[in-house]
């Protein structure tokens, strides 16, 4: 008898697919509405209106010719994966696309999703091609299999799988450039101790590509000046679901208007099962469902603006962050115009359609209006029970001093200290924009608790040197130096090091790092790609001294304002 390897966890590691067909289980996803108009056949490839239904069955659009890029090794660990199994036929055919030979009990379709929009807390209907928002949803995302892996429910999701009745009249499919930033983005993330989307696989096809719009070799255009060819690609991403702030919304909506005989019933089921997907243990399935609104509401606040608050310590700007791209679990989905911050600027977007509200330091106030669009889609649901609204109401009004906290707690944490001061904070703001300092560098430099300014400099742009009042500046970072040594007590420097080196990364993941990665990547070199997904997935260690000379470095002036470094459109 062969032996099969035990993981860590002593659960039966999964060397094959039936290992993994053995623990997929649909029970949850099988309580929800599926649409009336859906073919079971999954055949539903062209855009229409869903007009009701939780789901649509959908197969995928398999690509051409797969190739293995590479898997999220720490993922593979966690659920029992063997290494061997993302480049074995059977695994490589499914989550390229093609779910045509997958053994039972896994099914031949999956799913995507409906879900609505708003954009900074304003409901939107323009970007639905019929204007009524039932064509709106999962275009490009589908589900293919949900799976309880040593005791976790996990839902495993394509992108760029092929097209559904959500495509909008678009191909369905992403490409490796974006799929690459994603699927890097996603383990880094989780490194860095920020729930997220995790990254199963990633396949490209070697035949297939499309065409997108984006920047010609070091343009300084804002707008994408070419039309490139590129390979397209499919990764999965895994996560306890994929529920949105936007597809409670779509249901929130319905019920609002009574769009249908079932839309407040839809409402309730989609949100019961929220809480079973994304609250299980945390809110008691005895309540009654309006004292259970009200908890959710609760716990979602929490989470989210935990979440806020762990984006600005790690440098991250979400970009694009619309109620559609903010899960209701509180974890980060939807790696699009993502970036994370080289130089300090409390206004950085590196999205070019993304506006300020949604800039690295705006995240806070955008947060909220997704928590506003939240508490709108579950209000029909209370409308019975004045108390429960009451106590909505309540928690929508907190929001901001929640998130203030959350924000003071992160700062204080970041700076090494046991209580945020407010005057050290913007003192500290204001110098970092005048010098100006690399975000990442600087608080890991500070984190070797300096005596002087000099260390520090390594984190500046410009020499202190260079600065229109040179003595001045100096004079104001040895003034900050002294009193920030002076708050963090006498604790022991040794120790204080350590615990700030356990919030500020030493890595994170610059765009100008990811662009040569997925540029060789398109070459069929995927070297750089696994060496930035091994940097990325241990950002706070300290590694070799080759690693820090090639990433713990300045962005090159050379790089600041070059389209798809560092600015992009959305186009993926
Ligand atoms: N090539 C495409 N084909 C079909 N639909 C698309 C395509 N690109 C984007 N979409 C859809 O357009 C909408 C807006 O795109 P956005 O960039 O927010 O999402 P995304 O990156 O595709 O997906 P997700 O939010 O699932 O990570 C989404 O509903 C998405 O499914
Ligand atoms: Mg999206």
């Amino acid at each position: 008898m062969v032996k099969r390897p035990l993981p860590r966890n002593n659960a039966p590691m999964i060397t094959n697919l039936n290992d993994l067909a053995a623990l997929a289980d649909f029970s949850l996803m099988d309580t929800l509405n599926c649409d009336p108009e859906g073919k079971a056949t999954g055949d539903d490839h062209a855009p229409r209106q869903v007009f009701s239904g939780h789901y649509v069955p959908v197969s995928p659009t398999p690509i051409e010719t797969p190739e293995y890029v590479a898997h999220g090794k720490s993922l593979f660990r966690e659920l029992s994966f063997a290494d061997s199994l993302a480049q074995s036929d059977d695994f490589v055919r499914m989550f390229s696309g093609d779910l045509t030979s997958v053994p039972e009990p896994l099914r031949r379709t999956g799913w995507a999703c409906g879900y609505a929009l708003s954009i900074y807390g304003t409901e939107f209907y323009q970007q639905c091609p019929f204007q009524t928002g039932n064509g709106y949803g999962d275009g490009r995302a589908i589900s293919v299999l949900e799976a309880v892996i040593n005791g976790q429910r996990w839902e495993m999701q394509l992108k760029g799988g092929g097209r559904t009745p959500y495509c909008r009249g678009a191909d369905g499919r992403a490409v490796l450039r974006s799929s690459v930033r994603e699927f890097l983005a996603q383990e880094h993330m989780h490194a860095l101790g920020v729930p997220t989307s995790r990254s199963l696989s990633l396949y490209v096809s070697k035949t297939e590509k499309v065409r997108r719009p984006w920047y010609s070799e070091g343009s300084g255009s804002i707008d994408p000046d070419v039309l490139v060819s590129e390979h397209v690609a499919i990764s999965t991403r895994v996560a306890p679901s994929f529920i949105r702030v936007g597809q409670l919304e779509l249901f929130g909506r319905r019920a609002r208007k009574n769009e249908h005989p079932k839309a407040m019933e839809e409402l309730e089921k989609i949100v019961l099962h929220l809480i079973d997907r994304e609250y299980d243990g945390l809110i008691d399935q005895t309540l009654p469902t309006a004292e259970k609104v009200v908890l959710l509401a609760r716990e979602f606040r929490s989470r989210l603006t935990s979440l806020v608050a762990n984006w600005i310590r790690v440098g991250y700007c979400q970009g694009n962050f619309n109620s559609d791209n903010c899960a209701a679990g509180g974890f980060t989905l939807d790696y699009g115009p993502f970036g994370f911050i080289d130089l300090f600027n409390p206004q950085y977007q590196p999205w070019t359609g993304g506006g300020q509200h949604f800039s690295f330091l705006n995240q806070p106030a955008a947060a909220e209006r997704n928590f506003h669009s939240f508490c709108t889609a579950l209000r029909p649901l209370l409308e019975a029970y004045p108390d429960s609204l009451r106590q909505l109401d309540e928690l929508e009004g907190g929001f901001p001093q929640v998130m203030q906290a959350q924000l003071e707690k992160m700062w204080a944490a970041k700076l090494g200290l046991d209580a945020f001061d407010e005057g050290l904070f913007r003192k500290l703001a204001t110098l970092m924009v005048h010098t100006p300092v690399d975000y990442t560098m600087f608080f890991r430099e500070l984190s070797a608790v300096p005596d002087d300014v000099e260390s520090l400099q390594k984190s500046f742009y410009r020499n202190l040197a260079g600065a229109t009042n040179p003595e001045g500046l100096e004079q104001r970072w040895s003034t900050w130096l002294a009193n920030w040594r002076s708050l963090t007590g006498s604790v022991d420097r040794e120790v204080l090091s350590r615990q700030m080196k356990l919030v500020n990364p030493k890595y994170s993941l610059r765009e100008w790092f990811v662009v040569p990665s997925y540029q060789q990547a398109a070459e069929g070199n995927y070297e750089l790609l696994r060496e930035l997904q091994g940097i990325m997935t241990q950002p706070y260690a300290e590694q070799s001294k080759d690693v820090e000379n090639k990433y713990y470095r300045l962005k090159p002036l050379e790089l600041f304002r070059v389209g798809g470094t560092s600015h992009y459109s959305c186009s993926s």
